[in-house]
């Protein structure tokens, strides 16, 4: 378990609302050192509101956010870094002068060149800021995020917009933050995305957090079955059989639900039947939203 001492923050029962929305509704939760959070939610699920508390942009009504490894003498904007969902860059300048811009700003900041090798900027440092792709700007924004050598660093929807080649390469990049041991707080509505950065999750929904945990421990507790799928024309002959274990045939394909996979499979294999396009069906986050809420995360 976690000592109190590796928390970085501390969130405890956290409360904001807009002319009678509850965006923000009595959540709790604690980051700990070098973990990847990610809240996940729909549209208007609050995410951006609590994290704009957390990063102090933002007054909670009530509820309290605690830096307990914060260095006493520290600003909290010495020991945080940020991305914002919509950041306003200077449009005529080059990469590189926003670059020292923003280094001005901190009386300590990280090294340039390793914030350029490890955002992979090289290649367009002399670009304008106006001309990058929307994976480059994303580059440059978590580069900025960098900037002040933060313990801490909010990623709000980095990866809204971008194809899926920019995510995964941002995906990439993150995970190499990762490495630095820098804790990372991330928001998406992007199921995959959590799924493959987030250590600790929370998912939001209607201000509240409804479900909190592991992403694969989360997927297990809630989905114990397997569903099994093979094309029709390579079980015809065994239809009278695996009927009676279980199988429902379709016009395309028959499908079975199971609590217990080996078996469902040594049963396959006894019977000498062919499982070369066997598909076995995965559980995801956005499964699990459906069965916690009813609607689909990008509903
Ligand atoms: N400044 C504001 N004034 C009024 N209502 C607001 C304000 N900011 C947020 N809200 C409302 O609070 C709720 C939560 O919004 P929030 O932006 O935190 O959600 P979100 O999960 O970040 O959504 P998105 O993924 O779209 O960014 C929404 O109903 C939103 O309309």
């Amino acid at each position: 378990m976690p000592h109190f001492q590796d928390i970085v923050i501390q969130i405890t029962d956290l409360k904001k609302s807009f002319k009678g929305i509850n965006a923000v509704d009595g959540i709790n939760f604690n980051v700990f050192k070098g973990q990847c959070f990610g809240l996940l939610g729909p549209n208007g699920a609050g995410k951006t509101t609590c994290i704009e508390i957390l990063e102090g942009i933002s007054k909670a009504d009530s509820g309290s956010v605690v830096f307990p490894a914060l260095p006493k003498k520290m600003h909290l904007n010495q020991y945080i870094g940020m991305t914002f969902q919509h950041t306003a860059l200077p449009d005529f300048i080059k990469v590189k002068e926003t670059l020292a811009l923003f280094s001005n700003l901190y009386p300590s900041t990280l090294d340039q060149n390793q914030i350029i090798q490890s955002c992979q900027l090289e290649d367009i440092l002399h670009r304008d800021v106006k001309k990058l792709s929307g994976g480059q700007r994303q580059r440059l924004l978590l580069a900025l995020a960098l900037i002040n050598d933060p313990e801490v660093i909010f990623l709000d929807e980095p990866t809204t917009g971008l194809d899926p080649h920019a995510r995964r390469d941002f995906w990439t990049l993150i995970e190499s933050i990762k490495q630095l041991g820098k804790t990372i707080i991330l928001t998406t509505h992007y199921m995959d995305e959590a799924h493959q950065l987030c250590d600790q999750i929370a998912i939001m929904h209607q201000g509240k957090i409804i479900e909190q945990g592991q992403p694969l421990e989360l997927l297990r507790k809630h989905f114990n079955r397997s569903v099994l799928n093979l094309p029709i024309e390579d079980i015809t002959e065994f239809k009278q059989s695996l009927e009676n274990y279980g199988w429902i045939f379709h016009k395309q394909n028959a499908e079975l639900e199971t609590e217990n996979l080996p078996e469902a499979i040594s049963f396959l294999l006894e019977n000498h039947i062919n499982i070369a396009h066997i598909n076995i069906q995965q559980r995801t986050l956005d499964d699990l939203f459906i069965k916690l809420t009813g609607n689909s995360l990008n509903d």
